[in-house]
């Protein structure tokens, strides 16, 4: 009998310590997976305490097997085994919800990237303007947007092909998105279209921020290799871009890309990388609306 309770107890020391030690393999999965931070540490102290336990079980499993010398002696093992199958439920669970969690953040990643230029789309565009402009109408804060074309792309592709239009898209996107502020929010519109939402932005500060892009994108080269014994392709382009503001007279997001886009329209006319403020209302712009274009420019 005292033999039985002994090896029952010490076994189920030893298999609670051994399950401690699988649950490692799922920490030790996670702590990999998360970038260096606080977040990082506490999963790391968490495999530090796992051990600590492990290292505990074994030297209370080998110390106190003399006293397995009756069933209510067991109470202690016992715990010590729901313990382990606890820690390593709840190991386990947690890699396969962070997995998940990560899953469907990709998926929802996907769902509003352009995947050729990395930025927002089209359909993430719509739904964010429009909680944008809700959100400006309701706390009376300043909304601007950018409508932002690339100057004569068409003879980009004509000249070095497609596939160069989209490496130039692409290092554009990526240019005007890192020249942005974390606050703003840079989407394709379409083709070599780009919007750019700055919520509480007022016209002034609009304006100084899209002279700016401007300036950015006129003066960036897009180096390409070629050919050994040939000189490296270098790419230039310009863009235009159209700003409009939420005001009294334009209260919705589908006003704000209507003046933004006659504005923009209006850039193109007057010669191209410049930028067009429009303040006007919900009518032809080219009529009645207040329009100023880049000073250097006109
Ligand atoms: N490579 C590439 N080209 C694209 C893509 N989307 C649109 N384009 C090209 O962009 C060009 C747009 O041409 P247009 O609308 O005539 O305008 P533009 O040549 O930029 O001239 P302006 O806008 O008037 O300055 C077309 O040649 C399209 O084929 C794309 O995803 N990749």
């Amino acid at each position: 009998m005292f033999d039985i309770l002994s090896v029952l107890g010490s076994g189920l020391v030893i298999s609670g310590a051994l399950l401690l030690a699988t649950a490692i393999a799922p920490v030790w999965k996670i702590f990999r997976q998360l970038p260096t931070g606080g977040l990082r540490y506490s999963w790391g102290f968490l495999i530090l305490l796992i051990l600590i336990f492990i290292a505990g079980y074994i030297v209370y499993a080998k110390f106190s097997s003399v006293q397995f010398s009756q069933p209510l002696d067991l109470v202690v093992p016992i715990i010590f085994f729901c313990g382990a199958i606890f820690v390593f439920v709840v190991c386990n669970l947690s890699l396969r919800t962070t997995r998940d969690i990560m899953q469907n953040y990709a998926l929802k990643q996907e769902n509003i990237t352009d995947s050729l230029m990395g930025i927002f789309n089209r359909r993430y565009l719509d739904r964010r303007l429009k909680d944008e402009t809700e959100r400006a109408l309701n706390y009376s804060h300043p909304l601007s947007i950018f409508l932002i074309d690339i100057d004569h792309f068409k003879q980009v592709n004509d000249n070095y092909g497609h596939q160069v239009g989209d490496l130039v898209l692409k290092n554009i996107a990526q240019l005007i998105k890192h020249s942005l502020r974390e606050s703003d929010v840079l989407a394709r519109f379409g083709g070599e279209e780009f919007v750019v939402i700055l919520p509480r932005t007022k016209d002034s500060t609009s304006y100084t921020l899209a002279e700016r892009l401007r300036h950015v994108v006129a003066d960036f080269k897009l180096t390409l290799p070629r050919e050994p014994d040939s000189e490296p392709l270098s790419i230039n382009v310009t863009v235009s871009i159209g700003v409009a503001e939420l005001n009294a007279q334009c209260k919705d997001c589908q006003c704000l890309i209507e003046n933004a886009d006659r504005a923009l329209y209006q850039a193109k006319r007057n010669g191209r990388n410049r930028v067009i403020m429009s303040k006007s209302s919900n009518t032809d712009t080219r009529k009645n609306g207040n329009l100023i274009s880049s000073p250097e420019l006109q």
